[in-house]
């Protein structure tokens, strides 16, 4: 059967990679969470003192871009990708509050746009990829043939961020959760540089009332729909 393109983007914490990953092992596709790639270079900014408070040395970090490289391996406990940043797994790291509370202005900047742009593009250029983020539809892959745009309000997706942490034993505030949630919606949709909108061909999915196994079951559809074509 003929490989295709697959392009999940929305706003933060709506569930884009729970549905990408869950549709990527049935498939067969690979799977990116190019989140995950400005949350590694974020981690390497705040690991390496390019920020200075909330202030950030872009001149530092355009000179270092080239050396911050970001791969996924597979785990096998998990059965997901993790995230290596300089052969080092950061998973766990670069889902932090602090990554989180710092990721969307890092990821405005032109430089570092272009440089993740490229590594996914490479990534997917034999297809058969599932990725998701907030311009894949737009940027990355415009002519993928699958475009979901996904949407939920803000309360349901800092709870859902919150009973995940919860779940892991993480201390979490549902307040701080939300504030961030909102705060990066807004860096998201009102930056220069590929700012988060729904592709013109893309199909939008709000899950707000959707539980976990309803949102795979319709994606599951859309992607037959595409390949029986
Ligand atoms: N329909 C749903 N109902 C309840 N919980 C959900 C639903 N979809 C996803 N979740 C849960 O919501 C949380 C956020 O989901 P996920 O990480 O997939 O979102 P995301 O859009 O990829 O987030 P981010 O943009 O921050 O990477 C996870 O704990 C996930 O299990
Ligand atoms: N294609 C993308 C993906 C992500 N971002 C920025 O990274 C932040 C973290 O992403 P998550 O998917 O892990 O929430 C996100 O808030 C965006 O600022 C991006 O710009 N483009």
């Amino acid at each position: 059967m003929k490989k295709i393109t697959i392009a999940i983007d929305g706003f933060s914490s709506c569930g884009k990679s729970t549905m990408a990953k869950d549709l990527a092992r049935e498939i067969g596709y690979i799977y990116i969470d190019s989140g995950a790639m400005y949350r590694a270079v974020t981690l390497y900014s705040i690991e390496n003192g390019i920020f200075q408070g909330n202030d950030i040395d872009t001149e530092r970090l355009r000179k270092e871009i080239d050396d911050i490289h970001i791969s996924f391996q597979l785990n096998p406990e998990t059965g997901r990708p993790d995230t290596y940043l300089n052969g080092v797994n950061v998973e766990n790291k670069i889902r932090s509050m602090e990554v989180s509370s710092h990721v969307s202005p890092i990821a405005t900047l032109g430089f570092v746009r272009e440089a993740m742009v490229a590594q996914q593009q490479a990534m997917g250029n034999s297809k058969g990829i599932v990725m998701d983020g907030r311009d894949i539809g737009t940027t990355v892959f415009p002519d993928a043939e699958l475009k979901i745009f996904v949407t939920a309000t803000p309360e349901i997706r800092a709870q859902r961020r919150y009973d995940e942490l919860k779940a892991k034993g993480q201390e979490a505030s549902f307040d701080e959760i939300l504030e961030n949630v909102k705060q990066r919606d807004y860096i998201d949709q009102n930056r220069e540089v590929s700012p988060l909108r729904k592709a013109d061909d893309a199909l939008l999915l709000d899950n707000t009332d959707m539980t976990i196994p309803q949102q795979k079951e319709w994606l599951q559809e859309q992607f037959n729909k595409i390949v029986k074509r």
